[in-house]
């Protein structure tokens, strides 16, 4: 259901997708930020103190959206750096076992670390994520380092928030947006709020917001927009207020998140409803991250939003149900088959 932003519906409107992404580019989609690895809880619905073990698999918020997206067939590459020890090289070749390019992946000298996510599943409603990032190699990513041919190839590059905690991957993160907007590459912020590493909300809010005035599309959830909005008075929270801010800046879309209830994305002149799909859920996280591949392969394929946003809830619908993030991600044949039977009322 389209709905337009003075709150009027319009039945039946074709829902337009005003992205336009430049077609002549080789590659479709590239990400830059963490690499980190997550170690999710084998013995689950118990907190964390009664955990023996733990599953390895890659992690990082740009690292699950990069393999979403390879997973879902596009031409995918990443632009990172990893610790020189086991941790960076598992990283690097699961990446390449998923067809990512890896060539614009640093490995780190310093003796930095790998990012870890300890995963906590008390129940499938509460969930948390226990992150240790000191000396992480990700946030040591030099502007030097980011390579303005290769962004110059792909559609679409994703900014992860997180990459912004810290300089220099700060600055990395924002001569990257230089190169892509100079390079007409379409720009996705991410905004991916871990409270690891920023100074204070202050700090956040002024990153945050600096990176987001030049993006096309901006996805975070409800609490992630709060953080954005620390200087203002949006004090209901109204999802509608928040997205008009950004189609004064240079977004086309923005999209506000909202756990089992959905998602609502704005466009210039109107607003969409996604709902969210049945789901039998193992944990909750891993929903962001498999709902902005979704919706961005959507976008990618020319889709009317609301498909985007149906084609992301329903990847996220399939990867909560699963034990980890990157490795559930979804193909095309999954996440239509889960839409056709959950439209069938076969999952309910
Ligand atoms: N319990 C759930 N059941 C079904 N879908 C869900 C559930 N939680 C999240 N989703 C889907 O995943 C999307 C993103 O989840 P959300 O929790 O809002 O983001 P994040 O994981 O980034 O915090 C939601 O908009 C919804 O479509
Ligand atoms: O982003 C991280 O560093 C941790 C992720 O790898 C982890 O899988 C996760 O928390 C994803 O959660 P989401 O943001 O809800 O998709």
């Amino acid at each position: 259901m389209m709905q337009t932003m003075n709150g009027s519906c319009r039945k039946g409107d074709k829902t337009m997708n005003p992205i336009l992404f430049d077609r002549t580019k080789a590659k479709d989609f590239a990400a830059i930020g963490r690499l980190c690895i997550d170690l999710n809880a084998n013995e689950f619905n118990r907190p964390m103190e009664e955990t023996r073990s733990f599953t390895k698999y890659v992690g990082g918020s740009p690292a699950n959206i990069a393999i979403g997206m390879s997973r879902l067939g596009q031409k995918t590459g990443f632009i990172g750096k990893v610790a020189n020890d086991q941790m960076g090289r598992y990283i690097q070749g699961y990446l390449e076992e998923n067809q990512i390019d890896t060539s614009s992946i640093v490995v780190d000298q310093t003796g930095a670390m790998t990012g870890l996510a300890f995963t906590e599943i008390k129940s499938p409603t509460d969930c948390s994520i226990l992150m240790y990032r000191d000396n992480v190699a990700d946030l040591l990513l030099q502007p030097s380092e980011v390579n303005e041919e290769y962004i110059k190839q792909f559609k679409v590059l994703l900014i992860s928030g997180t990459a912004l905690a810290k300089s220099p991957s700060r600055e990395a993160v924002f001569i990257a947006l230089e190169y892509a907007r100079k390079h007409n590459v379409i720009v996705v912020f991410d905004i991916d709020y871990r409270p690891y590493t920023w100074a204070s909300p202050e700090e956040t809010a002024i990153y945050y917001n600096l990176a987001a005035e030049k993006c096309d599309v901006i996805i975070g959830t409800r609490e992630e927009f709060d953080r954005m909005e620390c200087f203002e008075q949006n004090l209901e929270r109204d999802d509608r207020i928040t997205a008009q801010k950004w189609f004064g800046y240079h977004a086309k879309i923005v999209v506000i998140k909202h756990g089992k209830e959905g998602s609502i994305a704005y466009t210039r002149d109107a607003s969409y409803k996604g709902k969210a799909y049945p789901s039998k859920v193992l944990k909750t996280f891993g929903a962001g991250d498999s709902y902005a591949a979704g919706f961005i392969y959507g976008l990618l394929q020319g889709w009317e939003i609301d498909r985007c946003m149906s084609f992301g809830g329903a990847a996220a619908s399939i990867v909560i149900s699963r034990h980890s993030c990157s490795e559930a991600m979804p193909t095309v044949q999954e996440i239509t088959d889960y839409i056709d039977q959950c439209e069938k009322g076969i999952i309910v």
